[in-house]
């Protein structure tokens, strides 16, 4: 048995979940056509869709990484969104895309955009994997998604419970939380 099957069950396959990244990423290659593309990876989270996508998108593409906490090992937002690595260039005049494995309250990407916004890039859109609309308290504008999920807490392809399962190839769901 896995080291994970007790615990989480597939949620989202990994066939399943290859062929929309692809999808996003033919689709952010045509909306950019003649740009050059920044990427805000925001960790830790998205690193594995992030990386993942960029193999998909065809165009001239920098890649930056932003690292924010607000859950700290449990399955509720503190509230409190934190940055913990910032960027390493500014920002301003850069064609921004702020990349998320998912959008659960909304708390961080509403904190996120306000953050990008105030560094004057020439546009910030927002690309997540996943969406839990039924526990939104902040709308958020998503340009880019890739599912609509169920209000469960899911794990793998980046996203953690207290650190653990982020190397999973697939979107597991917890079981019994
Ligand atoms: O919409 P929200 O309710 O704000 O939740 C979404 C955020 O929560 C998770 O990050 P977390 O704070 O757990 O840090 P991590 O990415 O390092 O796991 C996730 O990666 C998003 O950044
Ligand atoms: O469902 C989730 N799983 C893991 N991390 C998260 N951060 C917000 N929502 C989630």
């Amino acid at each position: 048995m896995a080291f994970y099957e007790q615990d989480v069950g597939v949620h989202i396959d990994e066939k399943k979940l290859q062929a929309r990244v692809r999808e996003l990423g033919a689709q952010i290659t045509r909306d950019y056509q003649g740009k050059e593309l920044t990427f805000i990876c925001v960790l830790k989270g998205s690193a594995f869709f992030a990386m993942d996508l960029a193999r998909y998108v065809d165009l001239p593409l920098t890649i930056e990484f932003l690292g924010v906490s607000s859950y700290q090992g449990g399955t509720e937002t503190t509230g409190e969104v934190r940055i913990t690595t910032d960027v390493s260039k500014p920002m301003a005049g850069k064609h921004l895309l702020v990349i998320e494995d998912i959008i659960d309250t909304g708390l961080t990407m509403s904190f996120l955009l306000e953050n990008l916004k105030a560094r004057h890039p020439a546009s910030v859109k927002v690309c997540s994997l996943l969406e839990k609309p039924s526990r939104a308290r902040t709308q958020v504008p998503i340009d880019y998604k890739g599912f609509v999920i169920d209000d469960v807490f899911v794990v793998g392809y980046g996203l953690d419970y207290a650190e653990r399962y982020r190397n999973l190839p697939f979107i597991g769901v917890m079981k019994g939380k």
